[in-house]
């Protein structure tokens, strides 16, 4: 990791078989996970690191809201927020917590607690996303763990495991089925599937990563391909060939959390 990030608040965690999880206060965002002799995570070369906006790469922290279904900034707050450090009595975990202040009630006037735990496994990394209506008063929410997963190329990547489930295209406004074993990621991609409850398998000419959820019901599966890529000014040149986000995520259905009610949504990655 390069030192643009060090004064965002970076907690490292890191194991005797030489992996790494590097996490920012700042957004409660995991920036890197190496594993297995490589990073994992794709963090643009561009990606802004002036602790306002949010970060291109890693895994981003979608809360309240997913993407621009609501009234939200896009994805919500919680991804430019600055969460706090829980002491963790686990060595191979990092834990931060984000609750409501000033500033968030004024753009949602909710009480809640966030806690994100990451843990540090040997072959695999386990995000897990936890969240508390601390208020008197029912709400809902929808989000993701907008994880960019490192490909060698996407061009000769294939996500295997979405077969069969309901999709929508948010590119082309459809609902099918997806009949494919992987989806076409030689063009854009924007995609919600519904109902993800098997493993899913993303490979490369390279790596075999497992991916796991469970809390989400969705799984998001982004990648703006070159034009619009081009438009991103937090992506450089031909990088959105070197990531897939593969996204655990509550779309379809908001979570409704009635007062003192929580809710636990998480994602594994696994390499082989
Ligand atoms: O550029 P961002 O605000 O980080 O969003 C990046 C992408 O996130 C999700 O995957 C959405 O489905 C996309 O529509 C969006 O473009």
């Amino acid at each position: 990791m390069d030192s643009r990030f060090d004064h965002l608040g970076l907690l490292v965690r890191e194991l005797a078989d030489g992996s790494r999880v590097v996490v920012s206060r700042f957004g409660g965002h995991v920036l890197s996970w190496f594993a297995g002799g490589r990073e994992r995570l794709y963090l643009s070369r561009n990606a802004i690191a002036d602790g306002c906006q949010p970060i291109r790469g890693g895994v981003p922290v979608c809360f309240p809201q997913f993407s621009s279904r609501g009234t939200l900034a896009k994805h919500g707050f919680a991804r430019t927020r600055v969460w706090s450090e829980v002491p963790s009595a686990a060595a191979d975990t990092i834990h931060l917590r984000l609750v409501e202040d000033a500033e968030s009630l004024r753009l949602w006037p909710r009480h809640f607690a966030l806690d994100l735990h990451v843990r540090l496994h040997p072959q695999a990394l386990d995000v897990e996303l936890a969240v508390c209506n601390t208020g008197g008063d029912p709400w809902s929410v929808t989000g993701a763990l907008h994880t960019y997963i490192r490909i060698e190329d996407l061009h000769a990547t294939r996500l295997l495991g979405l077969e069969g489930l309901r999709v929508e295209d948010m590119l082309c406004r459809t609902f099918t089925t997806s009949l494919r074993d992987s989806p076409d990621l030689s063009h854009p991609i924007d995609s919600v599937y519904h109902d993800v409850t098997g493993p899913l398998e993303l490979r490369d000419l390279r790596q075999c990563v497992r991916i796991e959820q469970s809390g989400f019901a969705d799984a998001v599966v982004w990648n703006p391909g070159e034009v619009a890529a081009a438009r991103i000014a937090d992506i450089g040149p031909g990088e959105e060939r070197e990531f897939l986000c593969v996204e655990a995520a509550q779309v379809q259905s908001p979570v409704l959390l009635e007062a003192g009610q929580s809710w636990l949504g998480r994602q594994v990655l696994r390499i082989s």
